[in-house]
C-alpha cells in the first residue's frame, strides 16, 4: 500500500472563522485508487476541509498539494467535484444540461462522452425528460455525471447520499463503487456510517475540527474487538480478568461477561492466561464492532 502514488498531501491544514476553529492542524495523504471516507458528526469540519482542498476557501494555516503539484489551478482539471447539488436548468433534459456543463467547464461538446456518462449513471433513457421531473436520486446521479464528464482521476463528493431514500442510497453506492473499480480515487465526506463502512477502504475521522483517526477501514474495525466469555464461576473469572493487562471488563449479563481486548492480545492468548489461573472458559466468542460503535467511542474520547 505504501508504494501507491500520493494523489494529495495535506499538511497541518487549519481554518478558523473568528473564534471558531473549524479545522485544526489536520494532516493526511490520499493515495491513488482508494476510496476515502471523511467522517465526522455535523460541524466537525468535513465541508470546510473539502472546500479548502478544492480552492474555494483559503486555509488559515497549513498547506496541501495535489498530484505533487501544489495548489495550481491546472490541478482542478484532474478532479471531479460535487460539493453541493449543482444548479441544473429545470426545463432542460439531462443531455442538454450536460452540454451546458461542458460549455462552463470548457470541455469539447462530445456527444459520445455525454451519452457514455448518462448510461453510466443510468440516466440514458430517463434523462430524456426535463430535469424538473427528476427524483432526488436522479438529480444526484446527474450531478455525478457532470462531475465525471471530463473523466477526472479523482472524485470529491460531499454527502452524496444526503436526503436520498434507501433505493437512491443503494444506487449511489453502486455508482461510487463502480467508479472506484475503474481505479479512480474517491474522497467522500459523510456522516452516514453504514454507507462509509460499505464504500470506503480508508477513513479520515474528524471531531470538532481535529483528526482522530487516519488509516484503513480494516485497521479501524479490528483495532478493538469485544468478546463474550462464559465459565462455571463468572465472579472468579472477572477477578482474574481484571488482573490481566490489556483486558477491559465491560459488563456482566447473566453468566456472560463482555470484555474488550487491546491490540496485541488475542482471544487465544487470553484463553491461555485464564487457564494458567485455573479457569476454563465454556465460551469465547469474538464480536466485530460496527463502525458506528467505534465512531461513537472515538467521539467520546
Ligand atoms: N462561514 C462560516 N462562518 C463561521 N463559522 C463557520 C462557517 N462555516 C462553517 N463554520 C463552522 O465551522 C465548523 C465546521 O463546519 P463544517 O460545515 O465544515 O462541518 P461539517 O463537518 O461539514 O458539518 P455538516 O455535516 O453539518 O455539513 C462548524 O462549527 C461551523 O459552524
Amino acid at each position: 500500500m505504501l508504494n501507491q502514488e500520493i494523489i494529495l498531501e495535506v499538511t497541518n491544514l487549519s481554518k478558523s472563522y473568528n473564534k471558531v476553529d473549524a479545522v485544526k492542524d489536520v494532516s493526511f495523504d490520499i493515495r491513488k485508487g482508494n476510496v476515502y471516507g471523511l467522517l465526522g458528526p455535523n460541524g466537525s469540519g468535513k465541508t470546510t476541509t473539502l472546500a479548502m482542498l478544492m480552492g474555494i476557501l483559503h486555509p488559515t494555516q497549513g498547506s496541501f498539494s495535489w498530484f505533487d503539484n501544489g495548489q495550481k489551478d491546472i490541478n482542478r482539471l484532474r478532479i471531479g467535484c460535487l460539493l453541493e447539488t449543482p444548479n441544473f436548468y429545470p426545463y432542460l433534459n439531462a443531455y442538454d444540461n450536460l452540454r451546458v456543463t461542458a460549455t462552463i467547464k470548457n470541455l469539447a461538446h462530445d456527444q459520445t462522452r455525454i451519452q457514455e456518462v448518462l448510461e453510466y449513471v443510468d440516466l440514458a433513457e430517463r434523462g430524456k425528460r426535463p430535469f424538473r421531473t427528476y427524483s432526488l436520486g436522479m438529480k444526484q446521479r446527474l450531478a455525478v455525471a457532470a462531475a465525471i464528464l471530463s473523466d477526472p482521476e479523482v472524485l470529491v463528493l460531499d454527502e452524496p447520499t444526503n436526503g436520498l431514500d434507501p433505493e437512491g442510497i443503494a444506487e449511489m453506492r453502486e455508482l461510487i463503487l463502480n467508479i472506484a473499480s475503474q481505479g479512480k480515487t474517491i474522497i467522500l465526506a459523510s456522516h452516514i456510517l453504514d454507507e462509509v463502512q460499505k464504500i470506503c477502504s480508508h477513513v479520515v475521522m474528524l471531531k470538532q475540527g481535529e483528526m482522530v483517526y487516519n488509516g484503513t477501514m480494516k485497521d479501524l474495525l479490528i483495532q478493538r474487538k469485544s468478546y463474550k466469555l462464559m465459565s462455571e464461576n463468572p465472579d472468579q473469572l472477572i477477578q482474574v480478568l481484571k488482573s490481566i493487562p490489556g483486558v477491559s471488563v465491560l459488563n456482566k449479563l447473566d453468566d456472560s461477561i463482555m470484555i474488550e481486548l487491546e491490540e496485541g492480545i488475542s482471544g487465544a492468548k487470553l484463553n491461555q492466561l485464564v487457564v494458567e489461573q485455573g479457569i476454563y472458559l465454556s465460551e469465547l466468542h469474538a464480536y466485530q464492532k460496527s463502525l458506528e460503535t467505534i465512531f461513537l467511542e472515538r467521539m467520546k474520547l
